[in-house]
């Protein structure tokens, strides 16, 4: 199992099963999806920091904290990690031109 998968199941076991007291992820699924949503929000931003005026260690920490907070807005709303990877192989070989092209079709 990929290091992302891994986490995800330990994120779900969290939702699922701990004490808000003990577990940051418990917390996080007690304060609802607006703050889960928030807080991928300001996640974004302080990665945009990090890649503008930050160093190396600084944005690699802030991508971090992305993709686990992503993690947990994807498991409060009970949609699958695989979900999303299998999406980004679907999109594999294709150009991201085509991708915005049939996008931009789509929404007429
Ligand atoms: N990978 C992570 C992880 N990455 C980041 N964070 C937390 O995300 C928060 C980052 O937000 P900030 O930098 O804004 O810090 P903060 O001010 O404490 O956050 P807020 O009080 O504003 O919510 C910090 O509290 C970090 O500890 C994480 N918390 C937990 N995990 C993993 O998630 C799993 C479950 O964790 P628990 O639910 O705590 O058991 C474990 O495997 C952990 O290693």
């Amino acid at each position: 199992m990929d290091t992302l998968t891994r986490l995800e199941t330990t994120i779900r076991q969290r939702i699922v099963s701990a004490d808000s007291g003990k577990s940051y992820v418990a917390q996080l699924h007690a304060r609802g999806l607006p703050v889960i949503a928030r807080k991928l929000g300001e996640e974004a931003v302080e990665t945009v920091i990090a890649a503008l005026s930050g160093s190396d260690e600084e944005l690699t920490g802030e991508a971090a904290d992305i993709l686990f907070h992503l993690i947990v807005l994807l498991a409060e709303k009970g949609v699958p990690l695989a979900d999303v990877l299998a999406e980004l192989d679907r999109r594999e070989g294709t150009s991201g031109l085509d991708e915005k092209a049939s996008r931009t079709q789509q929404e007429g």
